[in-house]
């Protein structure tokens, strides 16, 4: 029997002793998420609320198709499908969000935005360790930023997957890049996953902070500036983009570019950054700005998505044990949405 991607995940998961047998819990201080059967519940009833998010997605479903990979879903799984059930084969597939390794600029607390820093050499490592925890996961194409950071946590942690398919940045910038950098073998361009990268996955640009150190900054200016610089929604930093101003240009590329691969079935990879992210998961999990604003990311953790029939279904991360809360959710938003856990039960 073919093994699912949800199943093959869940093999990567488990080795990561984060899986107990009711789903994925993610511990964040006292308080937990549980994220396999009720995330969908919890889903709709955001999405019942009428928010940002779900005003601007637009939901459109999709035919099966029988190349796609399948995905595994305990609340739809063949148990509970009735004979008629089983001839419907909704459009699955998979989503992995990955904020790139530790830049050399995290490393120095520099604000860093759309200055181009490479990983080091500990980012390197938790770009080859995040390889390890999808490298089961099938992944057709990837998006990455245009920085370096990103394309260096994508590419190293596909020197992990177990399909050794190789990940080609495609080279569109003009007419003459994309003839030289053409592949005329139709075997070895199967055995290629292509690499898109855009700038509009970019790190928020951060203005006239760039390069300067967040504690000095933070001494200067005091905390709360700065902390509102760094987390609030709609407050640009000093010449630079707020939040809203980066989730424009991201979820506008997110829903015109990767959405539709999506919908025709492919898993998707993005490679990006802490605040290109936040606004696509902003997105994906129909966040308010309220809720957003404490949703943190850690480098080089990947974060599972499944996108069925119009809807994205947050699996989770495959958390280390020692790394509390990676998924990224803050105790504050952890308590949200336990207690809406509770609500719908
Ligand atoms: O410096 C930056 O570009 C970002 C991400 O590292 O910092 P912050 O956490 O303040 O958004």
């Amino acid at each position: 029997m073919a093994t699912t991607v949800f199943q093959q995940a869940l093999g990567t998961l488990e080795s990561h002793s984060c899986l107990s047998s009711s789903g994925f819990r993610h511990e964040c201080g006292s308080a937990s998420v549980k994220l396999i059967s009720k995330d969908f519940k919890v889903d709709i009833a955001l999405m019942r609320r009428g928010n940002y998010c779900s005003k601007k997605r637009s939901f459109s479903l999709i035919q099966a198709s029988t190349s796609q990979t399948t995905v595994f879903d305990p609340v739809s799984s063949p148990l509970h499908k009735t004979a008629n059930d089983s001839k419907k084969k909704p459009s699955e597939a998979a989503l992995i969000l990955i904020r790139h390794g530790e830049s050399m600029w995290n490393e120095k607390n520099l604000f860093t935005g759309c200055v181009d820093v490479p990983l080091t050499k500990k980012g390197v490592e938790e770009a080859i360790e995040a390889g390890k925890r999808i490298s089961n996961i099938p992944i057709d194409l990837i998006y990455t930023s245009a920085l370096i950071r990103a394309q260096m946590t994508a590419m190293l942690a596909m020197t992990q997957h177990r399909r050794k398919k190789v990940p080609i940045i495609q080279h569109e910038e003009n007419e003459q890049a994309r003839a030289w950098s053409q592949i005329f073998s139709e075997e070895t361009n199967k055995q290629c996953i292509p690499v898109i990268t855009a700038w509009q996955l970019n790190e928020r640009m951060y203005g006239e902070l760039q390069g300067l150190n967040k504690q000095e900054t933070a001494d200067k200016y005091g905390k709360a500036k700065v902390q509102e610089w760094r987390r609030s929604y709609d407050i640009p930093p000093p010449n630079g983009e707020s939040l809203e101003m980066c989730a424009e240009r991201a979820v506008a590329y997110f829903q015109e570019h990767i959405e539709p691969q999506l919908q025709s079935g492919k898993n998707v990879m993005i490679a990006a950054h802490g605040n290109s992210l936040r606004s696509i998961i902003m997105y994906l999990d129909k966040l308010t700005s309220q809720e957003v604003i404490s949703l943190e990311l850690s480098t080089g953790i990947p974060m599972l998505y499944i996108f069925k029939e119009g809807s994205f279904i947050r699996r989770g991360s495959p958390v280390a044990p020692t790394e509390a809360g990676v998924y990224a959710y803050t105790k504050r938003l952890a308590q949200y949405r336990q207690r809406l856990d509770e609500m719908l039960q």
